[in-house]
């Protein structure tokens, strides 16, 4: 059995509150310490987004959530946790208290991730009983849906720490970048500031609004970004000359310059009043709670197309949902799949479209498939099964963020025949959505014709098809 792991959320704002509901939905236990009388009602709300959202990402159902609570101290939060996440505010002084308080306590082979946005590994470990035990580990919002984790340590640092904290991080979903030198703001930071930078001076010009603004990037480079970042995307914008063709194309235009550089405009109160306000008219008609919730669908389903392609985002989400699939377990009927209904299979009509149905009761069949013996490696022998025959029954609605069960039953195997009877129940009351009867013919991928499936697998499937009919 492997171990249950603690994690420990000293600082529960939109970040800690946001790393809180990553450990959890990946069944890890979390306590929490904030000071702050709102934090369990503000968490609360983080977590509702988040049991919401995360489980979409993926095609099969998330580990049992693990267990809640919050605490009055941070020696009672952290005491033997496994990982300690600090994500109080970005001042240095308030950091380096928290720390003493941690280590006065905390495990001694416990990891100390701190969230700053730009502070040096160095920096913070200045003054702490054990330097080598505090790490950067700096997410980006929504830390349950993000996966990127910038993870900085120094010559202080322990490096099997640094390479648990990793293993850690991968385990549950997150991809951690290592950071080879420290520097202030890490990697990412310092393009979202040189951005903003550019975006305040476009503003105070009176050159775009900041809907122009965000429409300049979300039509365009922010959509390349997400799949390619920057430099391979610029080497296929070198064409076929690639990217020394792209830099001795377009390197010189640095040297204009285009951008303003170091200069920060001065942000005086008429220039903040004037953000403020054209951000008011751009989304003051949704609450924040509301954009959030748009932020995470869109995110959702352009990660979920990145992870059907295999790239980028996606194919970290891959990796990661093969430690998700379970082994399918004997039972008539059988529990062939639990997944949640992701955000990109709703129509128009609200609910999952009906297409749908089909992928769900296709993906219950795999999973009959493989507990015979026609799993992967068989069907790439050469031989497999098709469906030559559906009825499916539309009993209820199902939305998105719902989770849902297929139980199956095996009710005709014999020779070439497998037949199956999906029903597919909502996972929160049992009731029965939409029933599925499949007919499925063994067949040659190489003549393409029906054909007698492997001794073994007719064996298993005949002996399913006996079970299921006690
Ligand atoms: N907001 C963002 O977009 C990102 C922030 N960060 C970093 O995460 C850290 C936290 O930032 P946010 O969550 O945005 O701030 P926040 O203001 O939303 O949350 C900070 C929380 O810390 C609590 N707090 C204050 N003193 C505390 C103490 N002594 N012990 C425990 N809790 C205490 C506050 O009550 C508050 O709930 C910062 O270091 C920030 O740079 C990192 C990535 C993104
Ligand atoms: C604005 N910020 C510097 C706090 C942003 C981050 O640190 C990362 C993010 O989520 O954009």
């Amino acid at each position: 059995m492997t171990k249950k792991m603690t994690a420990a959320i000293i600082g529960g704002g939109v970040i800690g509150g946001g790393w809180a509901a990553r450990f959890l939905l990946n069944g890890w236990d979390v306590r929490i310490f904030d000071p702050d009388l709102q934090a369990q009602r503000k968490i609360g709300e983080v977590l509702g987004n988040a049991r919401h959202a995360l489980p979409m990402l993926y095609d099969y159902a998330m580990p049992e959530e693990g267990a809640l609570s919050f605490h009055d101290t941070v020696a009672e939060t952290v005491e033997g946790a496994d990982w300690i996440q600090e994500s109080v505010p970005e001042r240095l002084d308030i950091k380096h208290k928290v720390y003493a308080e941690i280590q006065s306590v905390c495990a001694e082979d416990a990891i100390i991730g701190s969230s700053t946005s730009g502070y040096k590994p160095s920096e913070l470990q200045q003054g702490a009983a054990r330097p080598g035990q505090i790490m950067v580990c700096h997410p980006f919002n929504p830390v349950y849906i993000l996966p990127l984790i910038e993870m900085v340590g120094t010559e202080m640092s322990d490096p099997a720490l640094l390479d648990r904290a990793s293993e850690l991080l991968t385990s549950v979903g997150l991809y951690p970048l290592r950071v080879r030198k420290e520097i202030d703001a890490h990697i990412a930071d310092r393009f979202l500031e040189a951005v903003w930078r550019e975006a305040l001076w476009l503003i105070k010009d009176g050159i775009a609004t900041t809907e122009e603004i965000d429409n300049a990037i979300r039509y365009g480079f922010g959509i390349r970004w997400a799949q390619m970042g920057l430099f391979e995307t610029y080497r296929v914008a070198g064409g076929e000359a690639g990217m020394k063709h792209f830099i001795d194309q377009f390197g010189p235009c640095l040297q204009w310059p285009w951008t303003k550089l170091m200069d920060v405009p001065e942000l005086t109160d008429e220039l903040a009043q004037m953000i403020a306000d054209q951000s008011d008219d751009q989304s003051g008609h949704l609450t924040i709670r509301q954009l959030e919730r748009k932020r995470d669908g869109n995110l959702i389903a352009m990660m979920r197309s990145l992870k059907q392609q295999g790239n980028a985002s996606g194919r970290l989400l891959n990796e990661h949902e093969k430690t998700l699939r379970p082994e399918l377990q004997e039972g008539n009927p059988m529990l062939s799949l639990r997944r949640t209904i992701p955000v990109d299979w709703t129509d128009a009509n609200g609910h999952m479209n009906e297409g749908r149905y089909g992928q769900i009761f296709s993906d219950a069949a795999e999973e009959v498939m493989a507990f015979v013996g026609a799993d992967d490696d068989y069907v790439a022998n050469g031989l497999s099964y098709f469906t030559v025959e559906t009825t499916t029954k539309y009993l209820a609605e199902t939305h998105a963020g719902e989770a849902v069960e297929v139980h199956t039953r095996v009710t005709e195997g014999k020779g070439k025949k497998l037949r199956c009877m999906h029903e597919m129940r909502r996972a929160k009351d049992g009731e029965i959505l939409a029933t599925c009867d499949q007919f499925m013919l063994h067949v040659s991928l190489e003549t393409r014709r029906t054909c007698d499936p492997a001794p073994e697998v007719a064996a298993r499937v005949e002996a399913l098809a006996a079970a299921h009919q006690e």
